[in-house]
C-alpha cells in the first residue's frame, strides 16, 4: 500500500443515442479531458475512513442518501482489498457540474476505482475498471448502458453498444460544439424509468422512437468521417424531435435549443440524461461559438463549454 493512491477522469458529452442506447442502440459520445475530477486518497494513521467532496464531507459510512452509489462502491472496493482497517481520507475534486448530463457520478466513480487500484498499487484492467463503475451508476441511474463510465475513462471520441467494449471514432468533421447548462438539475434516473414507463404503456410508438435515434446515431457515424457538419447538425436536431417524444426534456432546455437555433446553430439538442441538464449546439467555427456562447448565457444558461470537433485546438474553453 502506498501513502497516497491518485485516480483522475474527465467530463463527457453524448453527441447522439442517450437512453435509445439503454434499449441496445448505438450512441456516440465524445470525453471532454479539460473538465477534469481528481480523487486522492491520503493515508492516516487512525483506521478512519474519511470522504472530503463539495457535498459531505465525513466518516463514509455516513455519506448521505443522494451519494449511495458512490458509498456502495467504496465499500466494495474496501472489500476488494481487504482494507476494512486501513484508515484514509479520500479527497474529490470536480470541475463537472453534478446532474447536468455530463457524466459526473460515473467520472466519480472511474476516478474513485482508479485511485483506490492506485493507493494499493494494483493494475487495474479497462474490463474491471467499467465491471467496478457499474455497482455505483446501477444505483444512481437504475439501467444504466454503461456509455457515462466507458466515455469518462476514454481518451477518444467512441462509438458505444451496450454489452461492447466501446470503439474509437475518427472524426473528419469540422464545426464547433458549444455546450450549454440549463442550470436546472436533470433527472437521468427518472428519465430512464419514463421511458421505460413509456414502453409499456405506449409500445409502438416508444419502440419506433427509439430506433429512429439509433438510425439517427447510424447517420452521424457517417457523417463525421464524410466530414458533412451541416447534415450533422439536421440529424441533432431531428433527434431532438425524437427525445421530445420520449419525454426527456423540459423547458429550460428547449428554451435554450431555440436560443441556439435562432443564432445560427446548424442543429442542437439536450445532451445526457436530460429531464434539465446542458444541451449542445453545433456551428460552423470557433468565432460564431463565442457568440452563441454569449447568447446563451444571456438566456439563462449558467455555464457554457466550446467543444472543436476536429482539428485546431483540442481543448476545452469554458466561458
Ligand atoms: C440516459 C442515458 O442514455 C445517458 C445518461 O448520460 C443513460 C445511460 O446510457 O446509461
Amino acid at each position: 500500500m502506498k501513502t497516497t493512491g491518485i485516480g483522475t477522469s474527465h467530463a463527457k458529452i453524448i453527441l447522439i443515442g442517450e437512453h435509445s442506447v439503454v434499449y441496445g442502440q448505438p450512441a456516440i459520445a465524445l470525453p471532454l479531458p479539460e473538465v477534469k475530477l481528481t480523487v486522492t486518497i491520503t493515508k492516516l494513521d487512525s483506521e478512519q475512513q474519511l470522504l472530503d467532496s463539495r457535498y459531505f464531507s465525513g466518516s463514509i459510512t455516513e455519506a448521505p442518501e443522494n451519494m449511495l452509489g458512490i458509498k456502495t462502491l467504496i465499500l466494495a472496493l474496501i472489500n476488494q482489498f481487504d482494507g476494512q482497517s486501513d484508515g484514509w481520507k479520500m479527497n474529490i475534486t470536480s470541475m463537472l457540474p453534478a446532474e447536468r448530463g455530463m457524466g459526473s457520478s460515473a467520472a466519480s466513480a472511474i476516478a474513485i476505482i482508479r485511485a483506490f487500484f492506485d493507493y494499493y498499487d494494483r493494475q487495474l484492467s479497462r474490463e474491471t475498471l467499467l465491471k467496478l463503475a457499474d455497482i455505483e451508476e446501477k444505483i444512481t441511474h437504475r439501467s444504466p448502458s454503461g456509455l457515462d463510465a466507458a466515455t469518462t475513462s476514454a481518451i477518444n471520441p467512441i462509438w458505444f453498444v451496450k454489452g461492447h467494449a466501446g470503439q474509437h471514432l475518427a472524426m473528419n468533421v469540422t464545426g464547433t460544439l458549444v455546450i450549454a447548462d440549463s442550470g436546472v438539475k436533470g433527472q437521468t434516473g427518472d428519465a430512464i424509468k419514463a421511458v421505460k414507463e413509456q414502453l409499456l404503456s405506449n409500445k409502438e410508438a416508444t419502440v419506433g422512437q427509439i430506433e429512429t435515434l439509433g438510425n439517427l446515431a447510424k447517420e452521424t457515424k457517417t457523417c463525421l468521417q464524410n466530414g458533412n457538419s451541416n447534415n450533422l447538425g439536421i440529424i441533432l436536431s431531428r433527434a431532438q424531435t425524437q427525445l421530445k417524444l420520449l419525454n426527456v426534456s423540459h423547458p429550460s432546455v428547449d428554451n435554450l435549443i431555440q436560443v441556439a437555433m435562432d443564432n445560427q446553430a446548424l442543429g442542437a439538442k439536450l445532451t445526457g440524461g436530460g429531464r434539465g441538464g446542458c444541451i449542445i449546439a453545433l456551428v460552423k467555427d470557433a468565432a460564431t461559438a463565442q457568440s452563441l456562447s454569449v447568447k446563451l448565457i444571456d438566456a439563462g444558461a449558467t455555464a457554457t463549454w466550446i467543444q472543436p470537433l476536429q482539428g485546431g485546438n483540442n481543448d476545452t474553453n469554458v466561458c
